[in-house]
């Protein structure tokens, strides 16, 4: 009997995908999965709606020993990062926390502490929620809902990729675990800043390493990548491989047509002069290649070829 190791999540992801794929499609959707949002179009002449649905779970996305504070702040933190990757921002949000009994009420009231100074700082607001245990010994869990919005003329999907567009990544990658995955900032100011002066044909944000999520961006399009590995931006004391794959860089991975680069180098520095964008590659046609390496929930060592079936 098949195991989820055996397949991986992106695998996974797919098969129940497929099966929603069956049924009728909603009202006002526009986008559903596969990308970092859903769209939907809520009657509203020049915005759509994004929602965003994510999970963090103890002992997975950080050591129990982590201040309530930092995870408070990451569990947000990751839900912004998905609406900046669309070129929206978060409106509300919703939190479920499931906690087991003997957990301290102070550190369940920092991570709320963290939560909200997160929410805050990108104009958010927490609007509810659902609190619940999980058995004694077991691994706390925050998981965070949320309404976003987007300009019509601004959202940029993973999907709108074309051939020979360059490809871009703001900041460092690599080394996450050293503390970023707790304390990065969702990359909302950039976003704004692109769609409005730019315009990226496709963008998404870095949550599984450079290896599993320029894969996705490139299949999404239809198309394949070009990678300089040489050009990758390493955070100091990181090798390529590790910028590669540590993952949870939560920085942006954009498209741009070629033709439409002039002056954003120089633009870019004087509006985010202690922020690198780089070009590391190009869009190419033909059938996406995986990379091996990043992050896969479920899947073992041992299961096939690492990202050979990148979602989109
Ligand atoms: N259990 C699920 N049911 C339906 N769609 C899902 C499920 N899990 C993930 N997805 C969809 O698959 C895509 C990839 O998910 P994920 O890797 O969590 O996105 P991200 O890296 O942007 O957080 C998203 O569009 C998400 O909505
Ligand atoms: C204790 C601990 N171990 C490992 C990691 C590294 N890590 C955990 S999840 C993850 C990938 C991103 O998480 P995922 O849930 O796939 O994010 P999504 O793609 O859904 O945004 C990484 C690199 C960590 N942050 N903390
Ligand atoms: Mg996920």
């Amino acid at each position: 009997m098949k195991r989820l190791a055996d397949i991986g999540e992106d695998a996974l992801i797919a098969s129940l995908v497929e099966e929603l794929g069956a049924s009728e499609p909603s009202e006002g959707l526009v986008v559903g999965p596969g990308d970092d949002c859903a769209v939907i179009d809520v009657g509203d002449v020049e915005r759509w709606q994004l929602l965003k649905t994510d999970a963090i779970v103890e002992g997975v996305h950080y050591a129990a020993a982590t201040s309530g504070e930092r995870v408070g702040w990451k569990a947000v933190a990751r839900v912004v990062s998905d609406f900046a990757a669309m070129g929206g921002t978060p409106s509300q949000l919703l939190v479920t926390i499931a906690m087991p009994p003997n957990r301290e009420l102070a550190y369940v009231q920092s991570i709320y502490r963290g939560l909200q100074r997160c929410a805050r700082s990108f104009g958010a607001g927490i609007c509810g929620g659902e609190t619940t245990s999980v058995p004694d010994g077991g691994c706390a869990m925050i998981s965070i809902a949320g309404t976003g919005w987007v300009q019509k003329d601004q959202l940029v999907l993973r999907s709108g990729g074309e051939a020979g567009d360059v490809v871009f990544v703001t900041g460092r990658l690599g080394g996450s675990i050293q503390g970023k995955h707790l304390d990065f900032t969702p990359r909302v100011e950039e976003s704004a800043w692109l769609v409005e002066h730019f315009k990226p044909r496709a963008m998404m944000d870095l949550s599984d390493g450079l290896a599993q999520d320029l894969p996705r961006l490139a299949y999404a399009s239809g198309l394949n990548y070009r990678l300089d590995h040489e050009m990758i931006p390493r955070t100091a004391g990181c090798s390529v491989d590790a910028a590669l794959q540590d993952g949870e860089d939560f920085e942006l991975l954009i498209s741009m047509p070629s033709n439409k680069i002039a002056g954003l180098d120089s633009a870019w520095r004087e509006r985010f002069p202690d922020l690198d964008l780089t070009a590391i590659g190009s869009l190419i046609p033909g059938k996406c290649s995986p990379l091996a390496g990043g992050w896969e929930h479920f899947r073992s060592e041992s299961s096939e070829e690492p990202g050979a079936s990148p979602r989109g």
